[in-house]
């Protein structure tokens, strides 16, 4: 487990102090991917370079596994911070060192010997993918190549962990695809647990396990992220999963009258969602039997998270008022969320 206990961290800067990060209490287990997400300035690299003191917190305990790290001295913690590698946006790669010096970088103190540095590194570039490379300079290769390198030179010292501070910030959409799943193999291959710095929840969507949420130093939401995706409870947190999928558009529609959303008296708009993961049984074709209903989906957004359905439809309904009425108790039930987004019907 990876504690932090009570930490803050406050900065002086030109007389002001920053609370950058505020009484933050956080248990993360091993062998997960953990998302941390936030609007820029929230606090989450100084929250993470808190784990391997990179910056070291004004209050509280960091403890890795049964190490506190934050009562260690500068020696002990040399060795321990070599149980956590780290990536970074803009890759950090010595320019006029080629792939394989880069790699081998980090290894220069260890007591191997050459052949045995070659093995690691040689081992290490197999591992990303990158084995043609070895002999290039950082200015020879793409972004999503460099970041493979680094990813490779944080792994050098067989980490416990890996931060990964905005790490895809800078890549292309496929390219960034391609990164998060190398994350997501490191992590089930070695059993690295992964912290994942993103502002992007769809970061989070792809490969996370657990997604933390911050906002202006504090820690304002937790959970795995099926549930955070299914039910968010904080404006911040609805807002980070309303960017990934296109549900709100409905608002837009609705305000701009578009003919799509124009309903006849009788209708209204529902919006259908997936609130626990066993929400997969046929219930839009069931409703509309069983209650005679008229259902049509306008549009939708259903994916995968692990191998659950998350996500929802705008659909426009239309049948008897009580009909429909019970239709939503019925989907409810079923651990549908129904929300009534336009209604036209009137009662009889
Ligand atoms: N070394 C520093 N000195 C002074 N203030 C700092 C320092 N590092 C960070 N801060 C301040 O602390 C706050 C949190 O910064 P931090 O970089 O942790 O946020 P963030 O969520 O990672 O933002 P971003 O997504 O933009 O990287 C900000 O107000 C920032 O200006």
């Amino acid at each position: 487990m990876i504690l932090l206990e009570n930490v803050s961290k406050t900065f002086q800067a030109d007389g002001k102090v920053v609370e950058a990060v505020k009484n933050v209490n956080l248990s993360l287990r091993e062998g997960k991917i953990h998302g941390i997400i936030g609007f820029s300035g929230a606090g989450k690299s100084t929250l993470v370079r808190c784990i391997n003191l990179l910056e070291r917190p004004t209050e509280g305990k960091v403890i890795l596994g049964d190490v506190e790290i934050t009562a260690l001295d500068e020696k002990e913690l040399r060795e321990e911070r070599k149980k956590i590698g780290m990536i970074f946006q803009q890759f950090n790669l010595f320019a006029s060192r080629t792939v394989f010096q880069n790699i081998a970088y980090p290894l220069k103190n260890s007591g191997l010997s050459r052949n045995e540095v070659e093995n690691k590194v040689n081992y290490l570039l197999e591992l990303v993918e990158l084995k043609e490379k070895s002999g290039a300079y950082p200015s020879q290769l793409s972004g999503g190549q460099k970041q493979r390198v680094a990813i490779a030179r944080a792994l050098a010292n067989d980490p416990k962990i890996l931060l990964s501070d905005e790490a895809t910030s800078a890549l292309d959409p496929q390219t960034t695809k391609s990164i998060l799943k190398l994350l997501k193999q490191l992590n089930e291959k070695l059993g690295i647990t992964v912290i994942v710095i993103t502002h992007e929840m769809q970061v989070v969507k792809e490969i996370c396990d657990n997604v933390v949420v911050m906002e202006n130093g504090r820690v304002v939401e937790q959970g795995d992220v099926f549930s955070i995706f299914a039910n968010p409870v904080e404006k911040i947190t609805k807002d980070f999963v309303d960017s990934t999928s296109n549900l709100t558009k409905v608002h837009e529609l609705i305000n701009e009258n578009a003919e799509i959303v124009r309903l006849k008296e009788g209708e209204c708009i529902l919006k259908f969602t997936y609130l626990k993961r066993d929400a997969s049984e046929a219930l839009v074709s069931h409703i509309s039997r069983s209650f005679e209903l008229d259902v049509n989906i306008i549009f939708g957004n259903i994916e995968l998270i692990g191998s659950y359905p998350i996500g929802g439809l705008i659909s426009v309904v239309s049948g008897r008022e009580s009909s429909i009425n019970d239709a939503i108790n019925y989907l409810r039930e079923k651990n549908v969320g129904v929300e009534v987004i336009l209604d036209a019907r009137v009662s009889k």
